[in-house]
């Protein structure tokens, strides 16, 4: 029996995403014991599941270390791994903006300086939009970037706007939503097919019902 080995993000996209798979039927027991360790079996021994940053989730399943992955879309986007994406999980919901101080007007600057933790989606937007930037790659805490004067604005995600609020910046353009994706590496997509697809199908299924309900809610 091969096992399905699965890449999950550790922060905010793993409980939701483990209890989408106990939905199906994919036990993880070991995942709520205080542990510091990085790989659980399933209990029926079936899959393999491996913790990683949010950010290498994409690597581990584009170089095929593991089958499939959750991982959101706003990673996907910059990472541009070559992955099937199969299923929008629908949650881990939130917006790329480009935001920044208030009044900011960004359309009058020739080549506004942008701090992200996306460098590759920032530059991709605005290319498309034929305006001419100058990205500044950080790892977290972006909001600081505009008050220290280390860029002039942000390009960042945004669920509730708090972060935003509490450090006195705006959006000042919205780009487009993210949400959590469930991917695939190719070549398992195919080899172990017929492991892998009865459990897309679970997952979809599951899926289809709660957004079901959430309609006749
Ligand atoms: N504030 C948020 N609201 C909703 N979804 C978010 C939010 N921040 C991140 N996400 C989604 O959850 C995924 C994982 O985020 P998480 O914060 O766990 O990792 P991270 O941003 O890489 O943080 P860390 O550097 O602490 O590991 C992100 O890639 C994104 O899709
Ligand atoms: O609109 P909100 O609900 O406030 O969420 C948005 C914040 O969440 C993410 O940061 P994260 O918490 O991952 O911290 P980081 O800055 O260290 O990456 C994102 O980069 C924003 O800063």
């Amino acid at each position: 029996m091969e096992v399905i080995k699965i890449a999950l993000a550790k922060g905010r996209l793993a409980e939701k995403s483990v209890e989408l798979f106990e939905s199906i039927g994919v036990v993880f027991s070991e995942f709520y014991e205080e542990s510091r360790k990085l790989i659980f079996k399933s209990d029926d021994q079936k899959f393999e599941m491996i913790l990683v940053k949010a950010t290498d989730v994409a690597t581990y399943v584009e170089n095929g270390a593991a089958d499939i992955g959750v991982a959101g879309k706003d990673t996907l986007l910059e990472s541009a791994a070559d992955v099937y994406e199969v299923i929008d999980l629908g949650f881990g919901k939130c917006r790329f903006a480009v935001a920044g101080k208030e009044g900011t007007d960004l359309d009058g600057m020739i080549k506004p300086r942008i701090a992200s933790k996306y460098p590759k989606v920032t530059t991709d937007y605005f290319e498309q939009k034929g305006k001419q930037i100058e990205t500044i790659k950080l790892n977290g805490s972006v909001e600081l970037a505009p008050l220290v004067g280390l860029s002039d604005v942000i390009v960042d995600i945004v669920e509730t706007g708090g972060t935003l609020k509490e450090n006195g910046l705006v959006v000042l353009e919205d780009m487009f939503q993210s949400s959590a994706r469930l991917i695939s590496n190719k070549a398992s997509f195919k080899t172990k097919g017929e492991a892998i697809q009865p459990f897309i199908e679970n997952i979809q299924e599951t899926i289809k019902q709660s957004e079901g309900g959430l309609k006749n809610a």
